[in-house]
């Protein structure tokens, strides 16, 4: 068990990031204009709340962690905001930016649309295998975001390679279970925070800052009873491969699609005990949309590996590198889920080599 000292002012610093930049996102998500999205080269959107998140959480980490080397693997960079036209957007990001910095009296800054996109350029780095990096998607989940649904604020740190803290804000999950169909939504307290430490447990509170309390996965055995997650959008993983999957498990409920990490935070409290992530040919997996979720599930007694079942290698520098697809369960589960998978795995692969 790792002391209890240990990356403390980390894991209290990526808390405030994580909570300030959430607040950020909300703002944008209430009052969210057409403008206010843009296409990224590779065609996926992003908004003045990832640009914005991202700013915040790099300037609250250094400013929380003055003393400290600062290295930031983040999605976003500042390119597209530098260029002609988006002299606007950019004004509207460093507003946003100052307007929620002022929300906490600790700080009495104000910046220039200089030092927002220089934050925002902070997250350049590569990562890899030695020292410290901190990790951050500032809204993983765009889609789910600009639908008004699930999408988190997800902010690690590595250490040598290996993920030692994490941080998962979602800001729309329920403190109740997402996966009982029977909840009465009209009474739900939304807005939850996961945090976790190496070899200390994961914790979950209300974002809006109630005390933490301890969270472990489901400690189901038996497969049939299990519930699974999977992305919202069918372009993100493959919902065919994941349903023979759960066919040959004899998982009764129907799928929980869901979009962002806010899948693994719901996991980590035992909304549902499998995970399954199968993107599609050509995608590479970043390590920021999986380093917090990772830790946040594995401190709650979690598994999470490839399809081949191998572990994650968060030092390889911006990418995983891994065989296929993401697969997350409890201990007691990942034996039979693995066999169930390597068998879909071929019956797949069979089906295609015959076309
Ligand atoms: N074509 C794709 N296949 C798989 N994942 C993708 C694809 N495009 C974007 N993503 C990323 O998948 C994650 C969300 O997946 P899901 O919500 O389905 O779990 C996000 O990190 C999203 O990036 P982003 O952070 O830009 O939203
Ligand atoms: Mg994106
Ligand atoms: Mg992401
Ligand atoms: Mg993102």
């Amino acid at each position: 068990m790792a002391s209890s000292s240990l990356y403390q002012r980390e894991l209290a610093a990526a808390v405030k990031a994580a909570s300030l930049a959430a607040r950020l996102c909300q703002t944008v998500q209430k009052s969210i204009l057409s403008s206010d999205v843009q296409s990224k080269a590779d065609k996926s959107p992003v908004t003045v709340a990832d640009y914005g998140s991202q700013a915040v959480v790099s300037l609250v980490l250094k400013m929380e962690l003055p003393s400290e080397s600062f290295s930031l693997v983040a999605e976003e960079d500042a390119g597209d905001l530098r260029k002609d036209g988006a002299q606007d957007t950019l004004k509207r990001i460093t507003k946003l930016v100052n307007e929620t910095l002022s929300t906490d009296s600790t700080y009495n800054i104000s910046l220039s649309e200089e030092d927002v996109l220089a934050a925002i350029d902070s997250g350049k780095s590569e990562g890899g295998p030695s020292g410290q990096h901190w990790v951050l998607d500032p809204i993983d989940g765009t889609k789910g975001f600009l639908r008004g649904d699930q999408y988190a604020i997800a902010l690690g740190l590595l250490d040598e390679g290996k993920v030692v803290l994490g941080v998962l804000a979602c800001p729309n999950l329920p403190l109740a279970s997402i996966a009982n169909p029977d909840r009465d939504a009209s009474q739900d307290q939304i807005g939850c925070l996961f945090s976790a430490k190496i070899g200390c447990g994961t914790d979950m509170q209300l974002l809006n800052g109630s005390t933490a309390k301890k969270i472990h996965v489901s400690t189901i055995e038996n497969p049939a009873d299990a519930s699974l997650f999977e992305s919202f959008e069918a372009a993100h993983s493959m919902h065919d491969l994941s349903s023979s999957i759960t066919q040959k498990l004899g998982v009764q409920a129907p799928p929980v699609r869901i979009d962002s990490q806010a899948k693994y935070g719901a996991l980590a409290r035992g909304d549902g005990a499998i995970y399954l992530r199968f993107p599609h040919k050509g995608y590479r997996e970043k390590i920021w949309d999986h380093a917090a979720g990772f830790i946040v599930v594995s401190e709650a007694g979690g598994v999470v590996t490839d399809a081949a079942g191998n572990d994650l290698d968060f030092s390889k520098g911006r990418y995983l590198d891994l065989d296929t697809g993401i697969l997350v369960t409890n201990k007691k589960l990942m034996p039979l889920l693995l066999n169930a998978v390597q068998d879909a795995l071929k019956e797949k692969s069979l089906s295609t080599s015959l076309l």
